[in-house]
């Protein structure tokens, strides 16, 4: 368990709303609640970087103002968010992680932001983000890094490793993050909660910073997959399409993208097994080679990407980056233009071969992270023995289905070693309610 629990920990927005409808509580109460839970909490994990006290009780006094006659937005009405530090907030500062942008403010909301308070939500602040979102551990901010509620020692993996935190340790009840290559899902694994990505595109990514704009994705976290799709419903650009029927769920061997910790594989298949199937998973696998060339794709887009954001402020004032983000993106900077046009090209055979996958089933499940949150600033940790580079391990069961713009969900899974791991559910483009629906099957 997170060392503490918050004042939104085991509380669903479903029960929130409840108790907000028939006047338990107010949606000043809950933003009071966020707001004295940051103040005591988040000295220890540095998962807000702005908290915005004014702003929330303005709105949730709104909120309250509006229930009173007799206009409700809905299950996010009055509800607490954290917003990623890389979705503008009108008046609200937006550093993106990055000295670059120390005291820079944003003059608009972000399309997700404009729907969230549409919906009645109450942005209570913004949340740490891996500098500029480059690096899925979490611990490379201008802010200082955000840290694990199960261990403050350990990373919260990243890049939306404040939302994860924040949610984590009930200091909210939901969050904006984005996923470039896992950034929602990755920590949420790792602090226990669930994150879900939709297809790409399906929620606007207008108003966020870009990584790469061909794999971004905005996402939520929140406690479990329920609240992550009534959130979904508020932020989806196009209806919702509804499946019948149960879907077919196979596990997909992940042996083939990572050698991961044995023991984070075996929990994350029995629950797997426990939660999805009635009697026994089938199982599918990908061909030899396959990782690799999804690795390979994954990185030459992303990095080329990156650095047509980031080349006028790498030649102009390299100084203000983190120093491993510098040399990360000076790395990118030699990937020459015909390897783009390649992997460019390798997208769309892979997305022939993904097709292959999804014949005979509608979810695939396999571990979102293979390993547990490794110490902050490490790595390279020891798995089963062997010594394994951290940044690849945790992007490994998650960068190929951005590569492909496929809809993913992680749900918490157990524990190894005391540290939560989480089990992901992908899908075709376009079904995201295929992953709810073999998520809630007993
Ligand atoms: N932003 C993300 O989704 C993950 C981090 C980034 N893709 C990296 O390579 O580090």
């Amino acid at each position: 368990m997170p060392l503490s629990p918050g004042p939104f920990t085991g509380r669903t927005i479903t029960s929130l709303a409840q108790d907000l409808r028939e006047g338990r509580t107010t949606a000043v109460e809950l933003a009071e609640q966020a707001l004295e839970a940051i103040a005591e909490r988040d000295p220890e994990l540095g998962a807000f970087v702005t908290v915005d006290a004014d702003g929330a009780l303005a709105a949730a006094r709104r909120a309250d103002a509006e229930l009173d006659t007799g206009t409700y937005r809905g299950p996010l009405h009055g509800v607490p968010v954290g917003v990623k530090d890389l979705f503008m907030v009108a008046g609200l500062p937006a550093t993106m992680g990055s000295r670059h942008f120390a005291g820079y403010v944003a003059d608009s909301d972000a399309e997700s932001v404009t729907l969230l308070r549409r919906a009645g939500a109450v942005v209570v602040g913004k949340t740490t983000t891996h500098e500029f979102a480059y690096g899925p551990t979490g611990d490379r901010s201008a802010n200082g890094p955000s840290r694990n509620p199960w261990d403050p020692e350990r990373m919260s993996g990243g890049s939306s490793g404040g939302s994860a935190a924040a949610v984590a340790a009930g200091l909210v009840p939901l969050a904006l993050g984005t996923d470039t290559g896992g950034s929602v899902r990755i920590p949420a694994a790792l602090c226990g909660i669930a994150g879900f990505k939709p297809s790409y595109g399906a929620i606007s990514a207008e108003g966020v910073f870009p990584l790469a704009r061909s794999f971004d994705h905005v996402g939520v976290l929140a406690g479990d997959e329920q609240d992550c799709l009534l959130a979904y419903r508020c932020l989806a650009s196009a209806q919702l399409r509804e499946d019948p029927g149960p879907s077919r769920v196979a596990w997909l061997d992940p042996s083939e993208l990572f050698d991961g910790d044995p023991r984070v594989v075996d929990a994350v298949r029995a629950a797997a097994e426990s939660r999805l199937a009635r009697s026994g998973l089938d199982e599918v696998r990908l061909r030899a080679g396959l990782g690799e060339e999804f690795r390979e794709t994954y990185t030459v887009i992303q990095s080329c990407e990156a650095v047509a954001v980031h080349a006028a402020r790498m030649a102009q004032a390299p100084e203000l980056f983190d120093p491993e983000l510098l040399e990360r993106l000076r790395t990118a900077a030699e990937v020459p233009g015909w390897r783009y046009v390649a992997a460019v090209a390798a997208r769309s055979r892979l997305a022939e071969a993904a097709a292959a996958l999804f014949e005979r089933h509608d979810v695939l499940a396999l571990p979102t992270v293979p390993i547990t949150a490794p110490l902050l600033q490490q790595r390279e940790t020891e798995v089963d023995g062997r010594t394994v580079a951290v940044r690849p391990a945790l992007l490994a069961m998650t960068s190929l289905w951005n590569v492909l713009g496929l809809p993913a969900l992680t749900v918490p899974a157990g524990t190894v070693d005391g540290l939560p791991v989480g089990l992901q559910l992908v899908c075709r483009p376009g079904r995201e309610l295929r992953l709810f629906q073999a998520a809630g099957m007993v």
